[in-house]
């Protein structure tokens, strides 16, 4: 743990939302090493109807609901999401695209004028286009760098895989982006 870092100033815990959605747990993980080091209030997007526990089915739905645009509806309701400056979304590569739940969520919510940080896991094909997605719904907020690692590869059958020697290394790896973008600085 880097207890030689502080979160940047005017970064108050009550003005940062980190907001994820996770299927094998991956992401967050990654959401929670964001909340060590900068704090603020950690939220799972969670759909109405949940996902089918299946992943060649949810492959299936998914591209249905990319095909047609369909935003699912979401459970998880933000309130007073005007006390935040800082927003950070973070979600798997699903179809090489942003899941259609983190679209339904920066369709919903006016996040203008915020900060909005991305981070994704992935089972190693990359970000694909969801950093662009998401800089596109989120047209009127400033939309800094990333952060992307390799997390699980379900269709193979490996879920979680942020243990051991991986978790050390994707903690360092974010400890130096939030580093970078400026939201953490070391004492
Ligand atoms: C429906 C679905 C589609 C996926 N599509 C991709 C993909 O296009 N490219 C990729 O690299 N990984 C893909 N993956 C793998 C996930 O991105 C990867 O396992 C990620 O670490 C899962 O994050 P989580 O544990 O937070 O759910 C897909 C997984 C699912 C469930």
């Amino acid at each position: 743990e880097d207890v030689q870092a502080t979160p940047a100033p005017g970064m108050a815990p009550s003005k940062v939302l980190i907001v994820y959605l996770s299927r094998t747990n991956n992401t967050k993980a990654v959401a929670g090493m964001i909340h060590q080091a900068v704090g603020g209030t950690l939220v799972a997007l969670e759909v109405e109807s949940p996902y089918p526990a299946n992943y060649q089915a949810t492959v299936q739905q998914v591209a249905r609901e990319n095909e047609t645009g369909f935003l699912p509806p979401l459970r998880t309701k933000i309130a007073n999401m005007e006390q935040y400056d800082v927003v950070f979304v973070g979600f798997p590569t699903w179809g090489m695209q942003l899941p259609p739940p983190m679209k339904s969520f920066l369709k919903q919510y006016n996040l203008s004028g915020k900060t909005i940080v991305p981070f994704n896991t992935n089972a190693g094909y990359g970000v694909g286009s969801s950093f662009e997605t998401v800089k596109a719904l989120a047209l009127n907020s400033s939309v800094v760098e990333g952060f992307s690692t390799r997390g699980g590869i379900e269709r193979d059958g490996v879920l979680y895989v942020m243990e051991g020697n991986k978790k050390k290394q994707v903690k360092e790896a974010v400890n130096t982006w939030l580093k970078k973008i400026n939201l953490l600085f070391s004492k």
